[in-house]
């Protein structure tokens, strides 16, 4: 049987490495469909692909994540295409103008904190969000709410009584409790949307699990640690990709002391592609899954406990289908 896999985000950075290493593990056996919003893009990625697997079915689904009307469409295509969705990879996100303090770097450079400030970017970086067409924050529109929206209107292929279906996010080591509030889901009022996001994923991905594992669907999360892609680039504007480049081997010797410096997408994506191989079941839905590059170059899978409560997930939960209910209520206007 043809395992169904989508992947969102994946025309580039960790989505397309992740593809890559699926379809080397096995062409034959997979369905591949890159959601993509750019589809030039996502051509593009879908050749690359081709080329190194002429075999493997590969399909290009367009959805732009923070579009309440796209995703809708993207999923309505999908339970068309499919039966059944056996892996849904929630991969595609966006770091807005992101700011870098220097100040608050060189300060931690040189306080017990710098390991810290390496695996999480935490106190270092801020951004500021915009609004999408649908009126809601983008960051939490793109990162979370699509994606949200996308479980719910795939249902009928993600649940089945006798087969597991495996939700899995690409979270961060950058998502801190101290930057989301329950009472503000959107991060209207806060300068770490990004962060705020990827927290609330942490959370949703847990409630999911309490509602929905005894109908077979199973929800994880990952951090891929840190990883050179457009995301990272666009942190220091100024800074061409060459220097980047330059800057190599720094991040090597900075990987002796924390192996969150995965810094290529194949490396990043190693927890993706472990719980590929993984029985949901068998997971623990409390703890986010890191993909880690030892000193040498080796990549690993570790568990790691996650700051989250059963409480805030379900206050989210309940929040998310209130704000489902309300925008498919306001497009319904629009469409009449
Ligand atoms: N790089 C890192 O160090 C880390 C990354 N992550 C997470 O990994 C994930 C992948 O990022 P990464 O590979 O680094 O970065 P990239 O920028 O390379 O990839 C991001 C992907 O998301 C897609 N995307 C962005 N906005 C939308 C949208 N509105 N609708 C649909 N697709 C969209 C992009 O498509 P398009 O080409 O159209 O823009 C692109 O394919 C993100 O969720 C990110 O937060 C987490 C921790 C660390
Ligand atoms: C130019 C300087 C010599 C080096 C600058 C390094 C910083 C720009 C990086 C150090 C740790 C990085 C990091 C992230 C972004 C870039 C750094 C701050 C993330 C916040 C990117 C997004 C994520 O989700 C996190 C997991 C990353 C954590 C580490």
């Amino acid at each position: 049987m043809n395992k169904v896999v989508l992947v969102t985000g994946a025309n580039s950075g960790i989505g397309l490495a992740l593809c890559e290493r699926l379809l080397c593990q096995d062409t034959e056996g997979l369905q591949l469909c890159l959601a993509c919003r750019n589809m030039h893009r996502g051509q593009a990625a879908r050749s690359a692909l081709l080329t190194s697997h002429p075999e493997a079915q590969v399909a290009l689904l367009q959805m732009d994540t923070s579009s309440i009307s796209s995703v809708i469409s993207a999923a309505r295509e999908v339970r068309l295409r499919y039966n059944q969705l056996d892996y849904l990879y929630l991969n595609a996100g966006i770091m807005p103008n992101p700011r870098f303090d220097v100040k608050a770097f060189f300060k931690g450079l040189f306080s017990s904190n710098v390991i810290t400030m390496f695996a999480t970017g935490e106190g270092i970086l801020t951004q500021t969000d915009g609004v999408t067409a649908d009126g809601l924050q983008e960051v939490f529109a793109t990162n979370l709410f699509g994606h949200f929206l996308l479980i719910r209107e795939l249902e009928p292929v993600l649940c089945h009584a006798d087969q597991t279906s495996h939700v899995i996010w690409t979270s961060s080591s950058n998502a801190h409790r101290s930057a989301f509030n329950v009472e503000d889901i959107q991060h209207l009022r806060g300068i770490q949307p990004y962060s705020s996001s990827k927290y609330a994923s942490d959370l949703l991905s847990l409630a999911l699990n309490t509602r929905y594992n005894q109908q077979g669907l199973y929800s994880s999360v990952i951090c891929p640690g840190f990883v050179m892609t457009s995301l990272t680039y666009s942190i220091l504007p100024s800074f061409p990709a060459f220097l980047w480049t330059l800057l190599m081997p720094l991040f090597w010797l900075i990987r002796l002391f924390t192996n969150t410096f995965t810094l290529t997408p194949y490396n990043g994506a190693e927890a993706l592609f472990w719980l590929f191989e993984q029985n949901p079941e068998s997971l623990n839905p409390h703890v986010k899954y890191h993909s880690l590059t030892s000193g040498l170059g080796n990549n690993y899978t570790q568990p790691r406990k996650m700051d989250i409560d059963l409480e805030t997930s379900e206050s989210l939960y309940e929040k998310l289908l209130q704000l489902e209910s309300e925008v498919k209520k306001k497009l319904e206007e629009k469409l009449k």
